[in-house]
């Protein structure tokens, strides 16, 4: 019954062009669900993005088979495919999912040019999103420290965060001290090739100290907080990063930052699909 239902629902999608408020989510998963147990079909784009067609699964049949994996401490697990892919996405945004990766001392400007990077994208009509160090310290990695292996973890996680945004056709500006190389590249090692733009911030120590917006080299160097980085925790620079920031050529307000930084993905493609 639910599925004689689900598919009279799913034809009038097909056969009507439909707008994005137009579709309900209850009836959408009603779709998904009852398409998924008949085994054969599921929804996708036509390259203009706007007319749902059907396209066979390719991937979840439903049928149990493929091997196990162990990865870490994750033992027995399988990886699950579905038919609609990162380059369906990627069409259905009309960019590429990528993930700029934004490091620097604090007070670089990483922030700020990560928010006027994704502003300037948004009205170039294209999905960014932000993962701040700040801001996700206070969720997902608020069990972490800032000594040297509680900060690899954090950028570990971010970096697997980063990779899924990637995967769903999003732009992701990461935006974290990220002080250890060794890190970073884990992080870059994540992704296709091309995939993982290294944005440094090349601002010296002396003119982030003095911006110092939050007080915090302020209660660094009087030793109310241990491990600052930069003062008595390390900074490690990129070696071969994709763009470096704050100088003449790249521009040295926020707003020609990001602007290098887009016309870095528009010449690569990224910002179409
Ligand atoms: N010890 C120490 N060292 C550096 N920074 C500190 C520290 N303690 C707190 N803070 C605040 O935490 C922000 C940096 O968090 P991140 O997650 O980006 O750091 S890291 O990548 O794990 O090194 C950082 O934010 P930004 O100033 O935006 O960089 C600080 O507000
Ligand atoms: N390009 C810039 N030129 C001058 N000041 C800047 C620039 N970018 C950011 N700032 C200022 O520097 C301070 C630190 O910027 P923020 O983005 O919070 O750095 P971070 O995220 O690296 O800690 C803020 O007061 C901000 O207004």
């Amino acid at each position: 019954m639910i599925a004689a239902g689900a598919k009279s629902l799913l034809g009038l999608s097909i056969a009507s062009p439909i707008g994005v408020s137009d579709i309900n989510p209850r009836s959408v998963g009603v779709v998904r669900c009852c398409v998924s147990m008949e085994g054969s079909q599921t929804m996708s784009h036509n390259k203009n993005g706007s007319i749902p067609e059907l396209k066979s699964i390719n991937g979840h049949t439903g049928q149990k088979q493929g091997p196990l994996s162990t990865v870490g401490n994750s033992t027995n697990i399988k990886w699950q495919e579905c038919s609609v892919e990162k380059v369906d996405r990627q069409r259905l945004l009309n960019q590429k999912g990528c993930v700029i990766w934004v490091t620097g001392l604090s007070g670089s400007g990483k922030s700020t040019v990560a928010c006027a990077l994704n502003q300037m994208l948004y009205q170039k009509g294209k999905l960014g999103y932000i993962l701040d160090g700040d801001n996700v310290r206070h969720g997902l990695n608020r069990d972490l420290s800032f000594k040297a292996e509680d900060r690899a973890e954090n950028i570990r996680r971010v970096g697997e965060v980063a990779k899924l945004f990637a995967d769903a056709g999003i732009i992701c500006i990461a935006s974290l001290i990220s002080p250890y190389r060794v890190d970073r590249d884990t992080c870059r090692s994540l992704l296709p090739e091309g995939d993982f733009v290294e944005v440094f911030m090349d601002v010296p120590l002396e003119v982030c100290e003095a911006r110092d917006p939050k007080g915090l080299y302020k209660l660094a160097r009087a030793g109310k907080i241990k491990g600052f980085t930069g003062i008595d925790d390390p900074y490690e620079p990129p070696l071969n990063c994709e763009i470096a920031l704050g100088h003449q050529e790249t521009g040295t307000s926020p707003m020609e930052m990001a602007a290098t930084v887009v016309g870095y993905l528009e010449k690569k493609g990224y910002l179409q699909a």
